[in-house]
């Protein structure tokens, strides 16, 4: 009679999870790595590998844990809409914080059953079974899920062009960008179809869009929001957070997304305190001390403008009894050379070679999301957006030839920023300066060369990147407008001190619309 045992020998060989190769296979494995093994190690590695394979096997046949689906829902329909990529209508509970409260998710955040594609062919065909825990904790407070929203080929460019359903137009102007990669989120918030967003940011694009479409974005501390079940960049300075009209929806959100998630995500820590920080937004600035970045009023790319009404909408907060004055932090100058080798070596192996998911953490992997992303990568690498192929061409080359020892200063640098900040951060309650240093770039048209293209996609994130490297909470508020565009205002505080940052927000927001 058989045993059991020989059972799982006989599935190895009619249904194998892993494949037995031929003896060939390995030998030119071996090959290829120059690791020489004798034609006995070859033979030894082929038998051995039928005892790995039973593991595979066996880890095949286990149940994994599922993030929860707790509520029902029908797929809804693809949306024509530059800015909305899904409609569905996705209800949670009948009471809560955002009772009532229509929500469009940026789509690169799992919404089970609803499609994502992240703003790519890469991923276009793939539906999440599972929702994101930030997703289940919004439908828990009753809020509802509206729609996906656009957002940039697979999040990596500033501006609204690259997304494979088509460029994003700002709501101010049509001709010009609504700020990426959390395009969508920012427009409809901007064209009031929706209450609130929620948005992803890496090198700026909560803050960009947010910017630039005259809303309220929030970069949290890094952690602080799970990142459980969205497409990562890069695990090191991967970002969600909310986005709104008004400072106090932004709080209001935070509140609701915000918190430990029992060890799903290698980004938090635990026991991090959660305020109610809409309760807290009305509080006011009076004794708070605020510093405006020297570095982040001047450099290349900055228009007069923008650094003037950033400066004195700034100065403003004095009226509320804030004290208001200029430091100086020289390293922020070297802020987006720092980020520069996390985001693109890490992007290339975290989210491309990675796919979607990347290595060496403890947590819950997305494994549907990975599996859509190894898909696409590998049937239609050439449909990445050609801001993507550039990191992915320049990341192979650098990894090839320098290995990983630039990615490894860059983080080592990063913690000297962050140190900088944190100093800066003893003497002042928050820091400001202008989100990015222009207002709304042009979309790309067929006129500009790739020179042009690239410096529309990528030239603003000088002041937004570094804070993606430190985790510092970042906020982007409407100063006003200048030539009828908007203009951003970034507000930095200490780590998980975001009820701080709110309340300068809100302090602003109450000088600017005079109420
Ligand atoms: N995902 C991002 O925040 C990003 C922004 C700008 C450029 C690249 C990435």
């Amino acid at each position: 009679m058989a045993s059991s045992d020989d059972k799982k020998v006989a599935d190895l060989y009619k249904n194998p999870v892993v494949k037995l190769p031929h003896i060939n296979e390995l030998k030119e494995i071996d090959a290829e790595l120059r690791l020489k093994s004798s034609d006995e190690e070859i033979e030894f590695v082929h038998e051995h590998l039928k005892d790995v394979i039973k593991a595979y096997q066996r880890v095949n046949e286990l149940i994994e844990p599922q993030l929860p689906v707790k509520y029902p829902r029908t797929p809804g329909f693809k949306a024509d809409d530059d800015a909305w990529y899904w409609k569905c209508e996705v209800k949670g509970a009948s009471t809560g914080k955002l009772a009532g409260k229509t929500i469009g998710i940026k789509d690169n955040v799992a919404v089970a059953g609803v499609p994502m594609m992240n703003g790519s062919k890469i991923l276009e065909g793939y539906t999440p079974e599972f929702d994101a825990t930030i997703i289940t904790r919004i439908l828990d407070e009753g809020g509802i899920i509206a729609g996906k929203t656009v957002c940039e080929d697979m999040c990596f460019s500033g501006n609204s062009w690259t997304s494979s359903s088509g460029p994003v137009k700002n709501p101010f102007n049509n001709r010009l960008s609504a700020g990426g990669s959390s395009s969508g989120s920012a427009a409809l918030l901007a064209r009031k179809e929706i209450d609130l967003a929620i948005g992803g940011d890496q090198g700026g694009s909560i803050r960009i869009p947010s910017s630039w479409c005259g809303t309220v974005g929030l970069k949290p501390t890094f952690g602080l929001v799970p990142y459980t079940g969205i497409a990562s960049i890069e695990t090191t300075i991967d970002h969600t957070g909310p986005m709104a009209r008004t400072v106090k929806d932004c709080a209001l959100l935070l509140e609701v997304i915000a918190g430990y998630d029992e060890g799903r995500d290698p980004r938090q820590i635990p026991n991090v305190e959660i305020p109610s920080y809409s309760k807290l937004v009305d509080d006011g600035v009076k004794g708070l001390k605020i510093g405006l970045v020297k570095e982040g009023f001047s450099f290349k790319q900055m228009e007069e403008d923008v650094a003037k009404l950033v400066r004195e909408s700034a100065t403003k907060l004095t009226g509320a009894g804030a004290t208001v004055e200029d430091t100086s932090i020289p390293i922020h100058d070297d802020g987006l050379e720092i980020w520069t080798p996390a985001a693109f070596e890490g992007t290339y192996k975290c989210m491309v070679q990675g796919n979607g998911a990347g290595y060496h953490w403890k947590g819950h992997y997305p494994t549907s999301m990975q599996e859509a992303h190894a898909r696409g990568f590998a049937t239609r690498p050439h449909d990445m957006s050609f801001a993507l192929k550039l990191v992915v061409i320049i990341a192979e080359y650098i990894s090839k030839n320098y290995q990983n020892k630039f990615y490894a200063k860059s983080l080592n640098l990063t913690n000297v920023l962050t140190m900088a900040y944190d100093e800066a951060l003893k003497k002042y309650d928050v820091l400001i300066m202008p989100t990015l240093p222009m207002k709304p770039l042009p979309l790309p048209t067929e006129k500009d060369d790739l020179h042009e293209i690239i410096r529309l996609t990528f030239d603003m994130i000088k002041n937004t990147a570094p804070f993606d490297s430190t985790g510092h909470p970042a906020l982007s508020i409407n100063a006003g407008f200048s030539e009828g565009l908007p203009v951003g205002m970034m507000i930095i505080g200490k780590k998980f001190d975001e009820a701080t940052v709110l309340k300068v927000a809100r302090a602003f927001e109450k000088i600017r619309d005079g109420k």
